[in-house]
């Protein structure tokens, strides 16, 4: 077992070819036994055992840098630097986390879990060893999936301009979560499977540095007509307009060819690009063979890959958002879906069948996506942007200037809204709510369960101006569903509870079930606070909010996002502004600190998000003289 004498990359510098192919086995059957218990990124890591292997074999990390694109991929980068007795805390609270991380390894470069920002913090390595005067290599491993993403041509702009030594690795799959789409796609597939293409640059170049420069009229016509045939027959070639020194397609489980490509683009000058083709799920029958390579499986039975809970469960929000917008595209077909790149994950794989010319998967493109709604709304379509909470981050200027400042009717699915869990603090859905806020037009609501966000989102598409629905990831409540839509009116909450004590506990979204419990908790010491599902942060329900004061209430407000900006907040201005100083207000949210990972529950129970805080925090503000209900 090689594996086992594997502790750091120095114990593979010395291994043979031969050896780091056995090398590679071990390292597959690591991880699926390992990822079958735990779960995790399979299809990603599968992928890359050879690659890592030749990339940690031809450089000498940490010296030399590597940065990992995502970073989803990087679970062998963490074997083969010392994590491997670290995996079964893979993605739990206080365990080993699912991406790259400064504070975890010196050899984590950058911390990462968004895409695309790989080429551009290799650059800031690479400008930074040259104003040093330092020796070592910077190389970017980035997926055909996250090459998609703007800022990865930005960077490429970037780096073509310099002509810094920086290799990129491209690790080519075909896939992103879902299938890749889009002309970068299509333009890597061209090289990948046209035999023009195969092995064809160094001949082409071989027999174009034949032909004579002639420094004439005629001479200048041939090299027109060079380039012309260059970009006919060379792989690679809108690479190298980037200022790229182009090498590949390159079998990406091949490692002699790994290595060879590896060290013949470590000894070149300027920018290089490695285009790696790999098979995404690779030596898993299971991952393989599904739909999305096994890009991420909970704990499966290894055998069939079939996931081991069993046990019946409500559908998620997400599946519950993708059939409400089948519902709303079947009756008005200005309806539109648009997904940056996340069809399965926001439940879009049912509507994209049904509606193949309404729906519109962009890519890992955020900020276009948003522009992209805002341009069909304004030519009077009604887009629905599905996006997850920490990607619309990506997009916040886009919001604001091509979407709010228009005004324009164009519905954001917000979806992971609230903790997250296992990806941690890149992945946190913790501060829509605190940026939207401050947008002037925009409507922002959460449903307490996903019966009110059917009725949410046909509301939201009613509206003549922007509306974001935010939502939790994973399962819903089970509630029943109204056959009808109905609209809900905007900014107005619902009581739930009107309660006796003076206690008003204001919840938002699943925090209303939480406020139920701490209901039910404080009656039976006999405190009757009254329960508010809010439905809205924006606008607030301004007459709700007065009556409360008026009343002499505390309040306490519960809301799974930053308190900092988050609702809380929003009741608190609303206050100040109406010189209302007297109402006492416990705000209960997320902390001012980036949350790292572990379960939800375990995340929630961290940072007092409990039943029991509301409980103590109901118990410290309720005036001292009680009342039956
Ligand atoms: C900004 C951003 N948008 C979306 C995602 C979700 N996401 C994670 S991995 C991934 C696909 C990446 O594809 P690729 O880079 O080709 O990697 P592969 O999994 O195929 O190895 C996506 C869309 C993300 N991490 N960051
Ligand atoms: C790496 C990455 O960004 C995605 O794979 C992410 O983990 C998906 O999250 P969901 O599982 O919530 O769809
Ligand atoms: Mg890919």
């Amino acid at each position: 077992m090689w594996l086992d004498n594997v502790n750091s990359p120095a114990d593979i510098k010395g291994l043979s070819h031969k050896q780091l192919d056995e090398l590679a086995v071990e390292i597959r059957q690591f991880l699926i036994e390992s990822l079958s218990v735990t779960g995790g990124h399979f299809g990603a890591n599968l992928g890359v055992v050879e690659l890592t292997l030749a990339l940690h074999k031809v450089f000498d990390s940490p010296k030399d840098k590597l940065i990992w694109d995502v970073g989803h991929q990087a679970y062998v980068h963490k074997i083969l630097t010392g994590r491997k007795a670290m995996f079964p805390t893979l993605r739990k609270f206080k365990g080993l986390s699912g991406f790259p991380k400064r504070s975890e390894s010196e050899h984590d470069m950058f911390d990462v879990g968004h895409s695309s920002t790989s080429i551009s913090a290799a650059i800031g390595y690479a400008i930074a060893r040259d104003l040093k005067k330092e020796k070592h290599h910077v190389v970017a491993i980035i997926g055909d999936g996250a090459m998609t993403g703007g800022m990865a041509f930005e960077a490429m702009n970037h780096v073509g301009h310099m002509g810094t030594d920086l290799i990129v690795v491209l690790n080519d799959n075909e896939m992103s979560i879902d299938p890749n789409v889009g002309a970068m796609s299509n333009y890597l597939s061209k090289i990948r499977t046209d035999s023009h293409y195969q092995n064809a640059k160094a001949e082409i170049q071989h027999v174009l540095s034949k032909i004579p420069s002639l420094g004439s009229k005629v001479a200048k016509g041939l090299e027109r007509l060079k380039d012309s045939f260059k970009y006919l027959v060379v792989p690679g070639m809108l690479f190298e307009e980037f200022g790229f020194t182009y090498m590949g397609p390159i079998d990406g489980h091949n490692i002699a060819l790994l290595l060879e490509a590896l060290e013949q683009a470590k000894n070149t000058k300027g920018p290089v690009l490695v285009h790696v083709v790999t098979k995404k799920g690779k030596g898993y029958a299971a991952a393989e063979a599904s739909y999305d390579s096994g890009h991420y499986l909970n704990p499966v039975k290894i055998e069939t890959g079939d996931s081991i809970k069993a046990i019946p469960s409500p559908p998620s929000y997400s599946s519950v958002f993708g059939s409400t917008l089948i519902k709303l595209a079947e009756a008005d077909d200005r309806i539109i879906a648009i997904t940056p790149a996340m069809p399965s994950g926001s439940g879009l794989l049912k509507y994209a069948e049904k509606f193949p010319n309404r729906f519109f998967d962009v890519g890992i493109a955020e900020q276009h996506s948003a522009t992209y709604a805002a341009g069909l709304a304004c030519a009077g379509m009604k887009p629905v942007l599905a996006i997850y909470s920490t990607f619309l981050q990506r997009a916040y200027d886009q919001v604001i200037h091509d979407i709010c400042i228009q005004n324009l009717p164009v519905t954001i699915a917000i979806d992971r809204a609230g903790l997250v869990g296992a990806d941690g603090e890149t992945h946190q859905g913790a501060f829509d709510i605190s940026f939207l806020r401050a947008i002037p037009n925009i409507t922002i609501m959460m449903p307490k369960d996903e019966n009110e966000m059917q009725h949410m989102l046909y509301t939201a598409v009613q509206q003549n101006g922007p509306v974001a629905v935010r939502y939790p990831r994973g399962e819903a409540r089970g509630v029943p569903m109204d056959a009808e839509f109905r609209e809900i009116p905007v900014g107005k909450a619902e009581i739930l509870r009107e309660g006796t004590s003076q206690i008003a506990i204001l919840a938002l979204g699943p925090m209303v079930d939480l406020a139920e419990k701490a209901a039910s908790a404080l009656e039976k010491d006999g405190i009757f606070p009254m329960v508010v599902n809010m439905r809205f942060v924006k606008p607030l329900d301004n007459e709700l909010l007065m009556d409360l004061a008026m009343r002499g209430y505390r309040i306490i407000t519960v809301e799974e996002a930053a308190v900092a900006g988050g609702m809380g907040s929003a009741i608190m201005e609303f206050y100040a502004s109406n010189m209302i100083s007297a109402v006492e207000l416990f705000p209960i949210g997320l902390p001012d600190r980036f949350i790292e990972h572990g379960s939800p529950k375990q995340l929630l129970e961290s940072v007092g998000i409990t039943a029991d805080r509301i409980v103590e925090h109901a118990k410290r503000l309720a005036p001292k003289k009680r009342q039956r209900a």
